[in-house]
């Protein structure tokens, strides 16, 4: 028997999108090997969180999501060089530089990770310092 479930009573719900680029970047302040240009294969999740529409059953559409991303930033960083887009590309730098370029097309964004090697990712949510 299937539970009977309002869905007019509308939940919220977190959505989280998988992306993937390639990208050459150095660390100009960076006292090591990351000093000299190289490059990563780097993982981005991209989250957006809402009330689920209760007539369409979703938050948005996770195609929306992925044609977003694609436009405002995997044209711009894939198979790029990050330091002809930013100064210091550190991954936190760069998480913040997608977050800012994808906030006013993508409602409800709240969160960026974005992994620049195995097993270590930055998380960025808009949040101040201090
Ligand atoms: N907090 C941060 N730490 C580091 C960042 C960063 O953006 N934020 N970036 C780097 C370098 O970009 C570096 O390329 C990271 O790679 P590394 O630690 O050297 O790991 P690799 O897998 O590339 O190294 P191997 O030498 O192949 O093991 C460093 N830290
Ligand atoms: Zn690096």
């Amino acid at each position: 028997m299937s539970l009977p479930i309002d869905y007019a009573d509308a939940r919220r719900a977190r959505l989280d999108v998988e992306f993937y680029f390639a990208a050459a970047h150095r660390l100009p302040r960076y006292d090591g090997p990351c000093f000299r240009m190289h490059g990563h294969n780097y993982r981005l999740f991209v989250a957006v969180e809402g009330a689920v529409d209760p007539a369409s059953g979703m938050v948005a559409d996770f195609g929306r999501i992925q044609a977003v991303v694609q436009e405002q930033v995997l044209a711009r960083v894939d198979h790029r060089t990050l330091n002809d887009l930013l100064e210091n590309p550190t991954a936190e730098n760069i998480a913040r530089w997608v977050y800012e370029l994808l906030a006013p097309h993508l409602p409800g964004l709240c969160e960026v990770r974005l992994y620049e090697i195995p097993g270590c990712c930055v998380t960025y949510r808009g949040e101040r310092a201090g």
